[in-house]
């Protein structure tokens, strides 16, 4: 399946904001005699239906509608490292058996939860109920730093490890790579970005508390039924990394306005959800301002990188970067954790 996208390097083309996810992001197609020759290995009951989801950007994901119940398959794509799926999938199985409200690996009869379908590895996990918030408000930034603190805790004895392939040594790299268009997405974007680096490389704290985090909780990966948050997904971007870390993502991705127009009592509400929790350290609360400067620009210079590089046939449109570059302008001025909202 393939569909035109908008020249990406004007920015005038995206002035206002269409919705980001308008494409089928299944880029694996599933014959219905391979998915049934992939399903004959499992106890799920015999299928009742199949379905592509639209949504999502890295994997293809389907829901499957068995006499058992619910499920979501998913084939991993090019982007998603093999070698880190056992990472994923461990993960997934140990926050579930802690009974974090996240998906669950199904292994098949051999006890296996990693198969292959169509030339892609593949698994099948639970469905999680809910749906996610488009417009979030402080209630919502309240559960979900509850959750945060639980994923934290949950994860605190599960055995395996993996690197922040994204941490602050992978943004000049990805940087690199951008650089000599930058300006073509936003005036002075590379001399900001080039100050803004030179900064974080040398003020990144080290030492933190940390432990497994999600690493990109974004309002599509958390699930919500009514105000309750119902569920968190997408864990394939997890690591072992600081967990203020993780908190300075969600503060980013759930506090702003895409004009940049910071939301302080939402941001508070987060934070106070979170310590309800696990109280951060003095040294988390100092290093507040950093690291939410640092995942600004972790998600500005992936979707940079993307936005100049969609390639043809392209099925997800990338999104802006822009959006945090302006949230960097915020994140510039702040002076400690008060800025963010956290009584002193
Ligand atoms: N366990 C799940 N339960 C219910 N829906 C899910 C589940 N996993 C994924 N989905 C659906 O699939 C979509 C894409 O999943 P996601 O993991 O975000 O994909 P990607 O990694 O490709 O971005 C989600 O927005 C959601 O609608
Ligand atoms: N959250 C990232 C992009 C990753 O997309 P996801 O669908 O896998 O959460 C961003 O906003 O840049």
């Amino acid at each position: 399946m393939s569909a035109s996208l908008p020249p990406i390097a004007d920015p005038d083309s995206q002035k206002n904001p269409e919705p980001e996810r308008e494409h089928v992001a299944v880029y694996t197609e599933v014959s219905d005699a391979a998915l049934s020759e992939f399903l004959s290995a499992y106890d799920i009951g015999s299928l009742l239906s199949f379905k592509g989801i639209a949504e999502g950007v890295e994997n293809s994901n389907f829901f499957l509608h068995t006499t058992q119940g619910s499920y979501i398959l998913t084939l991993y794509e090019k982007r998603v490292r093999e070698g880190d799926l056992p990472f994923f999938i461990g993960l997934m199985e140990h926050l579930s058996a802690r009974g974090l409200a996240c998906p669950q690996p199904v292994r098949d009869r051999a006890g296996t939860a990693l198969g292959q379908l169509c030339g892609r590895p593949a698994a099948i996990v639970s469905f999680l109920e809910g749906v996610s918030v488009k417009t979030p408000g402080v209630g919502h930034c309240r559960e979900l730093g509850r959750a945060l603190a639980e994923l934290h805790a949950a994860g605190a004895d599960f055995g395996m490890a993996r690197e922040n392939s994204l941490s602050v040594e992978s943004w000049r790299p990805l940087f690199a790579q951008a650089e000599a268009q930058a300006d073509s997405v936003a005036p002075g974007l590379a001399e900001r970005t080039r100050a803004d680096l030179a900064l974080l490389e040398t003020a990144w704290p080290q030492n933190l508390p940390g432990g497994v985090i999600h690493a990109d909780l974004f309002t599509d990966n958390v699930f919500f039924i009514g105000d309750s948050l119902s569920g968190l997904i997408d864990f394939y971007f997890a690591c072992t990394d600081a967990f203020a870390y993780d908190l300075a993502v969600c503060l980013n991705a759930w506090c702003f306005e895409a004009d940049g127009r910071f939301h302080r009592d939402m941001a508070a509400a987060l934070i106070a959800g979170y310590e309800a929790v696990r109280p951060l350290e003095p040294a988390e609360v100092a290093a507040l301002p950093i690291l939410c400067r640092g995942a600004a620009l972790r998600f500005m210079l992936t979707r940079l990188v993307d936005w100049l590089n969609v390639p043809p046939g392209a099925l997800v449109k990338p999104k802006d970067p822009r959006e945090f570059d302006r949230r960097l302008t915020f994140h510039r001025q702040a002076r400690d954790a008060r800025d963010y909202g956290r009584q002193a």
